[in-house]
């Protein structure tokens, strides 16, 4: 693999940290960027010093706490005010001062923007660019040109963009990336462009894509398949408005759809990790139908793709799961059919391929209970216990509930406490025991936790971590049926259950008991084990 023959540059830390409601400290910025080198690409672009008073820290930091491996640091600026000196230009002077490598300059390509929204001449538009990319290069950057509105403006005047390119790379450019800046291009106008383009230019040309018409990363590809050797996009596919064009998604599709390297061998694998711990420091929910890297990316629910996928996942994958570092999951739903249930206890480290009776009742109990509003596709540990009681196993109840109250008293001057009553037996001996909480669940959870914990001491590493509660039929109003589904951890791991009632506590108490009966049972089975 060859880094300079094909650019992957990465602008996450850029344009990515403009999207709405993305805030990135210099920690998290510098951590991404060790991350950005794991997973190989070619450039970084870290940010606009001078400008961002936090980018200007990122790069003077980087400079000591940086150790990048494959990944080139690039910092990004404007070409310099009109009428005025690039030497003497306190932004231009800034890039110098970051100390990268290669600069990114950022220029006006499009007529309409120079005389609009520069306020100067055509002419000065492109001794701009001519002046800020000599000085630069002068100084020993490699300086890259972002063509700003590039689409745009060759559609209204295209020799004043080529223009722009010409002064460019004359100036020393290496590479001017042609920027669908509003995102409003679709692929077979990129096509056409990038080819026109090259054939008048003959520079080397790159696509930076902004995915306002759901289209970044096939206007993406469109560019690569018209000669561009330079692709732009951000990782998880954040940036300006609707993003920019998710780079991991285009990489992929090169290396596994076009057959051609462009990381480094063995990173491609890392991908979903990476992708995953990027939309942690930049505090993202992970986007769970993401190409590729998505956790529903290589999710199956339909029981009659399940049934083909038994016979060879290829059926209903477009590629193998590992390829990126992701994985197949079986989800089991009323949508399951036997293969489902099969698949989802392989998944689970059980062998039904032999039980035919076994897998049809635990099918059969799925479809019911999905039908009565639980739903075990994002319950795995309540499908666990269903498919071990149906298996006839008799330890998955660690206690029988006899029965449960709960009382909340609300006064004028505090706040309102519960008060739980839990009667059960476990091992032999009968337990009535109350408890108190803020809420009627947590009053039950100590209850609970008193009834059992001189039995099962290791409830105490058993925590509840989250708690959601959704109304089946809202119609109905304050009768209507409720599922809550609740995660708890070990510490080591986490898992989920759901419980379905006439009554929001009822439905909750019926996942705190599956949740603490799965977590008793995995501490047995590792003890067992160990
Ligand atoms: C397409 C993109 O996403 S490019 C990246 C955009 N990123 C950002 O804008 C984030 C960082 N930006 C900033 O911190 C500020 O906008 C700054 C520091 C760059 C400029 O701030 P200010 O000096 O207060 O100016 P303001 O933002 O209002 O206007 C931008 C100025 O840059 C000029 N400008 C815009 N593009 C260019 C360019 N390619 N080359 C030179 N000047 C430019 C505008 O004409 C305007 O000049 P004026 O102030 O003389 O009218
Ligand atoms: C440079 C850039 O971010 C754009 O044109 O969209």
């Amino acid at each position: 693999m060859d880094v300079e023959r094909f650019h992957v540059y990465d602008t996450t830390l850029r344009d990515g940290a403009q999207q709405e409601g993305l805030s990135m400290s210099v920690q998290d910025k510098l951590a991404i960027s060790r991350l950005l080198d794991e997973l190989g690409v070619g450039f970084i672009e870290g940010g606009w010093p001078g400008a961002v008073p936090r980018d200007t820290e990122f790069f003077q930091r980087a400079r000591t706490e940086l150790d990048l491996s494959t990944a080139t640091l690039v910092a990004f600026g404007s070409t310099r005010k009109a009428h005025a000196a690039a030497a003497d230009d306190e932004l231009v002077r800034a890039l110098l001062n970051a100390h990268t490598p290669v600069v990114t300059l950022v220029a006006k390509s499009h007529v309409g923007h120079v005389e609009r929204a520069l306020k100067t001449t055509l002419s000065e538009n492109l001794e701009m660019i001519r002046d800020t990319v000599s000085f630069l290069v002068g100084e020993g950057r490699r300086v890259f040109l972002d063509a700003e509105h590039f689409f745009d403006g060759y559609r209204s005047h295209p020799d004043y963009s080529l223009d722009v390119v010409h002064a460019a790379v004359d100036a020393g450019a290496e590479v001017v990336v042609l920027c669908d800046t509003n995102g409003g291009m679709l692929p077979d106008d990129v096509r056409s462009v990038v080819s026109e383009v090259s054939d008048a230019t003959g520079a080397r040309l790159g696509m930076h894509a902004h995915n306002d018409t759901g289209c970044a990363v096939a206007n993406s590809l469109a560019a690569i398949d018209a000669g561009a050797s330079h692709v732009q996009g951000t990782i998880n596919g954040t940036g300006e408005r609707t993003g920019n064009a998710d780079l991991i998604t285009v990489v992929a599709n090169i290396e596994l759809k076009r057959s051609q390297q462009v990381l480094p061998a063995g990173a491609l694998p890392e991908a979903s990790r990476i992708a995953h711990a990027i939309a942690e420091l930049s505090n993202l929910v992970p986007y769970s139908r993401q190409p590729y890297v998505g956790s529903s990316a290589f999710a199956h629910k339909a029981g009659l793709h399940a049934s083909a996928i038994k016979v060879d996942p290829d059926l209903y994958q477009h590629t193998d799961p590992s390829e990126v570092g992701n994985d197949m999951r079986m989800l089991v739903s009323d949508m399951a059919g036997r293969a489902s249930v099969e698949l989802k206890g392989r998944e689970l480290g059980f062998d039904l391929s032999n039980d035919h009776d076994l897998v049809t009742r635990v099918t059969r109990r799925v479809k019911e209970l999905e039908a009565a509003g639980y739903t075990f596709e994002a319950a795995d540990a309540s499908f666990e216990l269903l498919l071990r009681e149906e298996a006839g196993e008799e330890r998955t109840r660690f206690f029988d509930v006899e029965s449960w109250r709960v009382i909340t008293e609300s006064r004028p001057d505090s706040e309102a406490v519960s008060e739980a009553t839990v009667k059960l037996r476990a091992g032999g001996e009968r337990a009535v025991v109350t408890g108190e909480g803020n809420g009627p669940v947590n009053a039950l959870d100590h209850a609970l936790r008193t009834a059992i914990g001189t039995l099962y001491p290791e409830i105490d590493k058993i925590e509840l971590i989250d708690f959601k509660v959704r109304i089946l039929d809202a119609a109905h109003g304050t009768d209507a049926v409720t599922r809550v589904l609740v995660e708890m951890t070990d510490g080591a791991s986490s898992w989920e259950t759901v419980g379905v009632g006439a009554n929001v506590i009822e439905a909750s108490w019926a996942a705190l008991v599956d949740g603490v009966n799965y977590g008793l049972l995995h501490q047995d089975l590792d003890r067992l084990t160990s």
